[in-house]
């Protein structure tokens, strides 16, 4: 691993250096005499002390739950709440407080764990094997309820999908792959697995990194990363302002995004700035990581409007399913996406009617007992038999009862002159639904006004795709993990 050394250069920690630090961390933490199955909540950016405290935890079946400094407190409070973890554990610089009995607290650092307050005393240990079906982490997303869901995922789940992965030798031991995620975000802890199962060496880009493009390139640069993986909003700033210094990573021969949809005009920009590498499209829920890696062609070509998300890593599947309950398999009709596999997660934490919900029957195959995960995804078959991503089920959204394809708006406005960013959304008004776009432009460029881009929509598409609303703003509100945050954008109307 390479990381920023406390002198303010790059330090690298060696594997055997790791494996040092996973050992003693994980000698520490059996001496508190925690069970398999007890919780440890690990909060930190990426480090490798970070690395080294979730091995630790792993070897010993106790479940990680990895949360981001950043963490407003009550949602801190709504995770040990429902995950009740025996310890919480946190980096040498670390600031939290306020995390009460009977949970355990201590810090993790270059010198091992040392434990604050030890967790409260535990019953005989009760188990003696950790088991490959045993819980490896909890990931809480925020369910669109709000309320906290703990995604359980086992160790065969995560080493199954690494381990598809794999097959498409992607990395050697010499790459040295940037990771941008925070470690909350599963993807960040892909990319440790991702890195580890190569022998390569992870490059976690410092969050304070990521803010300013010219700073997240030269990081990049000055680290000679050959891959960057990242959530496509995370390349936007970096296109907008900073696209001919982007032309000098000549080392990166791997683009990784995951996440979200990469919407092709943007996808085109970066593909031109790095003609050489290969960009590849991950997708997949936290329930399984993730499901399919899809190498797409650079350049994109032009007529592409959707991105492929291929088809399942060998030994696990991807199935459309249409309204009827019958396989899709027709090119260009949708269907929910569903999948098989050895990924599937374990289930919500303590939530057993929402996992009955997500883990369903196989409808091919009911007798079986089989579950399979309906995602909540829209896809269709393409000429190929590669799927191609159409959204989310729950954001077909209905414009005076005609569904409107966000999608197809928004590539028509990222054609505006000018326009370099667009996202398309419905929000409520006290007549009727109004769909709305919200549109970035070049840095310094004229502002699009907005009748000229609801008339360029409507030389193209029906007059009930056309926007009522066009907003230019400087960026869009992302979400914790860096997405587009869809939610947020009516506070911007
Ligand atoms: N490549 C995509 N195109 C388009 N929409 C997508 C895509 N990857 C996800 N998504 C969307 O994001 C949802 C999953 O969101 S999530 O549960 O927060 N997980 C992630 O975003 C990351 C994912 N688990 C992962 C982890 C590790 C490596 C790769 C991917 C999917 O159901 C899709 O709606």
């Amino acid at each position: 691993m390479v990381q920023p050394a406390p002198d303010g250069g790059l330090e690298t920690i060696t594997y055997g250096e790791l494996v040092d630090r996973t050992d003693r961390c994980a000698g520490a933490l059996d001496a508190l005499g925690l069970d398999v199955g007890d919780r440890v909540v690990v909060e930190s950016d990426t480090s490798a002390d970070a690395v080294a405290t979730i091995l630790a935890c792993a070897t010993l079946g106790l479940p990680f739950i990895p949360v981001s400094p950043g963490l407003p407190d009550e949602r801190l409070r709504a995770i040990l709440a429902g995950a009740e973890p025996a310890l919480y554990l946190q980096g040498p610089d670390g600031r939290r407080t306020g995390v009460d009995a009977p949970i355990g607290t201590g810090r993790f650092g270059p010198d091992g764990l040392r434990t604050e307050r030890a967790p409260a005393a535990r019953g005989p240990r009760r188990r003696r094997v950790v088991t490959a079906v045993d819980t490896a982490y909890i990931i809480f997303t925020s369910g669109t309820t709000g309320r906290p869901k703990g995604v359980a995922m086992s160790h065969r789940g995560v080493v199954s999908f690494l381990r598809g992965v794999r097959t498409f030798d992607l990395l050697t031991a010499d790459d040295r792959v940037a990771g941008t995620a925070p470690l909350q975000f599963d993807f960040a802890l892909f990319d440790i697995g991702f890195a580890l199962s190569h022998g390569a060496t992870l490059v976690p880009v410092p969050r304070a990194r990521l803010t300013w493009p010219r700073r997240f390139l030269g990081f990049l640069r000055d680290a000679e990363v050959t891959h960057v993986d990242a959530v496509p909003s995370l390349w936007r700033p970096v296109l907008r302002h900073e696209p001919e210094m982007l032309t000098e990573l000549t080392d990166v021969r791997g683009v990784l995004f995951s996440g979200e949809a990469f919407p092709p005009h943007e996808l085109r920009s970066l593909q031109g700035a790095l003609p050489k590498a290969r960009f590849l499209n991950l997708y997949g829920p936290t329930e399984v990581m993730a499901i399919s890696v899809t190498e797409l062609p650079n350049p994109l070509p032009p007529e592409a409007e959707r991105l492929s998300i291929g088809s399942a890593v060998p030994g696990a599947e991807m199935t459309l399913i249409g309204p009827d309950g019958r396989v899709v398999d027709e090119p260009g009709v949708v269907g929910e996406i569903y999948l098989r596999g050895p990924s599937l997660f374990t289930g919500y934490w303590n939530d057993p009617e929402t996992t009955r919900r997500a883990l369903v029957p196989d409808p091919l195959d009911p007798a079986s007992g089989r579950l399979v995960l309906r995602t909540g995804d829209l896809a269709s078959p393409g000429p190929d038999g590669a799927l191609y991503f159409h959204g989310r089920a729950d954001s077909q959204v209905q414009i005076r009862g005609n569904r409107v394809e966000l999608g197809e708006v928004e590539l028509r406005v990222a054609e505006f002159p000018g326009v370099t960013g667009a996202i398309a959304a419905v929000l409520p008004h006290d007549d009727e639904p109004r769909l709305h776009v919200f549109v970035t432009r070049a840095a310094g460029g004229p502002v699009p006004d907005a009748k000229n881009v609801a008339d360029f929509v409507r030389a193209v598409l029906p007059a009930y795709m056309v926007p009522s609303h066009v907003h230019v703003v400087e960026a869009f509100p992302l979400t914790a993990n860096g997405k587009v945050d869809r939610a947020a954008l009516h506070a911007f109307a």
